[in-house]
């Protein structure tokens, strides 16, 4: 049966819990990258004769960079022509010199200084593993230094990439004190980074 809009203001008049700690993803969120990695990609799909696909470039977002490597094989029909380590291979030096160039996107910093002004903790969890972080981050010390932790996608914690919670539940337990879920708002630009978020409870 259809909702009516009593139905949807008794919806709207839940109770929703207090909001009390942040996680922000990283890239596509608060760093414009994503356009690196479809920059890249499109050149080493063009040495196959393939064209990038959006729909790919959703799957891929927000994984572990040998799960993007896989479903960017397997997506584009690459098997037998292209490995996923090769890929990674051969889009390394590309990515790193895009890298640094990496500026923030629009309303972060002063969002990230109003909740830092308010009082409520923030952490990121990205699956960007340590030396991507590292290059990515290098001209964004001041955004980053007012989060209370960072957890990568190669740290031990994180067994699998988004949709698993794995990321999410490990950036909850580095606050300080009992953290609930439910009172962790996740950001995040990626499907698979929000089905991560909601199946984390958050
Ligand atoms: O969106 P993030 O921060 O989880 O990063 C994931 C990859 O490195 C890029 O899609
Ligand atoms: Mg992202």
């Amino acid at each position: 049966m259809a909702s009516t809009g009593a139905d949807e203001s008794a919806a709207a008049a839940q109770p929703r819990a207090a909001i009390s700690h942040v996680i922000f993803d990283m890239d596509g969120l608060l760093l414009d990258t994503e356009g690196f990695y479809t920059e890249v990609q499109e050149k080493i799909l063009a040495r196959y004769s393939k064209v990038f696909d959006w729909s790919v470039k959703a799957k891929m977002m927000g994984k572990k960079a040998i799960e993007s490597a896989r479903i960017f094989v397997d997506e584009f029909g690459l098997a037998g022509l292209l490995t996923p380590e090769q890929f990674l291979e051969q889009r390394e030096s590309m990515l790193q010199a895009l890298f640094p160039s990496c500026i923030k996107l629009p309303g972060v910093l002063r969002l990230v200084h109003h909740l830092h002004a308010n009082g409520i903790p923030m952490a990121v969890a990205t699956g960007s593993h340590k030396s991507h972080f590292a290059l990515k981050t290098q001209n964004h010390q001041e955004m980053f230094s007012l989060m209370h932790h960072v957890v990568m996608g190669d740290d031990p914690e994180v067994k699998a990439g988004k949709p698993s919670p794995d990321i999410f539940l490990a950036a909850m337990r580095r606050f300080e004190g009992n953290v609930e879920p439910s009172k962790c708002l996740v950001f995040e630009d990626a499907p698979s980074g929000v089905a991560a978020a909601k199946i984390a409870g958050m």
